[in-house]
């Protein structure tokens, strides 16, 4: 069991999979987690029922009780937010934030000097401890601190520390990730009715055959060329799949979406940044 008490600023999607993961694992009791928000009442009574989590206001959060504040609010707010934190945080409490493009230097600038930040980039399989979770630590934090955050990530799925130089490519590939796979499998399932097929039995078998193929990828020694290979008989039927695939830019559309994501990332970092650069 961890023994930190954690607060979430931010009750929406992110906020929820990274709570119900964490309940699940068992590592932190639902008495250790508390969830705000700035108003929506409705959202926090779910969230209590639902995780038996304490989902309070964010004016109503006591910050003398927490050891570990995790921003999850959406990057437009941060600077709110760091004015709202900077004069309450003590040195030993931390921050992990897991806002896209928002890095630690920036997240440091605006609070005091030696102020605890960590990065992360979890996805939204949290929910189902299936999150691929990059960590970032930025340059105050102290070691017992990442190694509580890279356990607190595991309670998610599994984590990785990284450069925070990688942060917008890793979030090109997992933190968006699973929306590719979700668009994919929207046409997948739509390929599926059109040739006659109950839509949701498409659904069923075209999950069932990424999850089979994805367990191959993290479980087997083969690469994915020679995986696709092994699928792929001479003149057969994976072939003329894999053409018409190639004719419509399947696998260059893919990392197109990978690289548009990261770019955006870095974009949302530089945009902020340059407000910052005029406001000073
Ligand atoms: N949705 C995703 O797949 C992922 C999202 N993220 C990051 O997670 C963050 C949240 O994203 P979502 O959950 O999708 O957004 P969302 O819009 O569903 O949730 C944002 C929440 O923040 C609350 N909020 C706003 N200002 C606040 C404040 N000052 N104090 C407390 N709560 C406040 C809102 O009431 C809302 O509950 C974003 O910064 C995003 O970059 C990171 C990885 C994946
Ligand atoms: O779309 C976004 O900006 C967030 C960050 C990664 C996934 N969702």
């Amino acid at each position: 069991m961890l023994k930190q008490r954690v607060a979430f600023l931010g009750a929406g999607n992110m906020a929820e999979a990274m709570i119900s993961g964490i309940v699940e694992s068992g590592k932190l009791a639902p008495e250790q987690i508390i969830v705000t928000n700035r108003s929506n009442q409705e959202r926090l009574n779910d969230m209590k029922v639902k995780y038996g989590i304490e989902a309070i206001k964010k004016d109503e959060l006591n910050f003398e009780q927490i050891d570990v504040f995790i921003l999850a609010m959406k990057p437009k707010d941060i600077d709110t937010v760091m004015e709202d934190l900077k004069d309450r945080l003590r040195p030993e409490q931390v921050l992990i934030s897991v806002l896209a493009g928002i890095s630690t230097a920036y997240m440091e600038e605006k609070l005091n000097d030696g102020q605890q930040v960590i990065r992360v980039m979890p996805n939204t399989s949290s929910m189902l401890r299936e999150s691929a979770t990059a960590i970032s630590p930025g340059h105050h934090v102290s070691m017992d601190q990442v190694v509580f955050t890279k356990e607190l990530m595991n309670c998610i799925g599994e984590a990785y520390i990284i450069e925070e130089s990688q942060m917008d490519i890793f979030t090109g590939i997992a933190g968006s990730g699973p929306a590719y796979f979700y668009n994919l499998m929207e046409h997948i399932e739509q390929a599926g009715v059109e040739g006659g097929m109950d839509r949701e039995m498409a659904r069923k078998i075209g999950a069932q055959t990424i999850l089979g193929a994805a367990t191959m990828m993290l479980e087997r020694e083969e690469t994915p060329t020679q995986l696709r290979k092994n699928v792929t008989s001479p003149n057969g039927t994976t072939a003329a799949g894999l053409d018409a695939l190639d004719e419509h830019g399947g696998g260059e559309a893919i990392a197109e979406a990978v690289k548009g994501a990261a770019s955006r990332s870095k974009e949302m970092r530089e945009e902020l940044e340059k407000v910052f650069a005029e406001q000073k």
